[in-house]
């Protein structure tokens, strides 16, 4: 994959049961995509499997919206890293703020899912994001230092360059949210490359995708896209339809 390869994903989060999620599969599988993208899907656990098997081979990679950092074990509710492998993803999501606000994720256990992640082979798409309160006292860059460093803490130079970097304010995500502008997602992501050039050296920090996410829109996504250190976005209800999704990918390139 080249390094200029800009990355357009969705996590369909809790939509789309088994019949759904086969349905947007077949017709993803029919698509094309521009050869500049990287399409990604995440769907629920539920159907993970079989929207592997449909996707696989081709353009769209496919992902897991969480798991587990141990490979098996008494762990009531919880899904493995080797079970997402098995299943056929090459992704999975960690520490998304919907998982940290309402399921008690913490920066220390991100931290064991994404070293547990690379270690079955997996590529974290490790979501990092300040609240309204972070951002209205002004404490962004300190809350995203803070998720990141513990975050990537123990991983190795050489597993960094595979690791995604969503960039996603709390205060952006879903329907009561407002889209960052595009200077101020330039402003963080230049403070979160410089952050990983520290911590993992200029060629690993400079590999690590940085992607945006909340609000993103057909309207929007060329914006962020454009920005030197933007190198892709994380969609969420604007691409849970496929046909709105392959639209949003093909504005992204006009
Ligand atoms: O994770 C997200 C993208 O899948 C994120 O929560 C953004 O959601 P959206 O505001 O509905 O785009």
């Amino acid at each position: 994959m080249e390094r200029n390869t800009i990355w357009v994903g969705t996590s369909w989060k809790m939509n789309k049961g088994p019949v759904a999620s086969l349905v947007a599969a077949k017709e993803l599988a029919r698509m094309s995509f521009p050869v500049a993208i990287q399409p990604f899907v995440i769907p629920p656990f539920t159907s993970l499997k079989d929207v592997c098997d449909i996707l696989s081979g081709g353009r769209v990679a496919v992902g897991a919206q969480n798991m587990h950092w141990e490979d098996d074990g008494p762990w009531t509710g919880e899904i493995s890293p080797v079970m997402i492998s098995e299943c056929g993803a090459e992704l999975v999501e960690i520490g998304h703020s919907e998982r940290r606000i309402h399921f008690g994720e913490t920066d220390w256990t991100v931290n064991l899912k994404v070293r547990s992640a690379l270690r079955h082979g997996l590529r974290p798409l490790l979501c990092i994001g300040d609240t309204s309160d972070e951002y209205y006292h002004d404490v962004t860059n300190e809350t995203l230092a803070r998720q990141l460093k513990i975050a990537l803490h123990g991983v190795s130079e050489e597993d960094l360059s595979r690791v995604l970097v969503a960039y996603e304010p709390v205060w952006a995500i879903g329907a009561s949210g407002r889209a960052a502008d595009a200077t101020f997602v330039e402003t963080t992501h230049d403070h979160l490359r410089k952050l990983l050039r520290n911590i993992a050296g200029s060629d690993s920090g400079s590999a690590v995708k940085l992607l945006y996410g909340g609000s993103v829109t057909q309207e929007n996504a060329a914006s962020y896209i454009a920005l030197p250190n933007v190198d892709g976005v994380f969609v969420g209800r604007a691409a849970w339809n496929v046909d709105h999704f392959r639209a949003l990918v093909e504005g992204v390139v006009a």
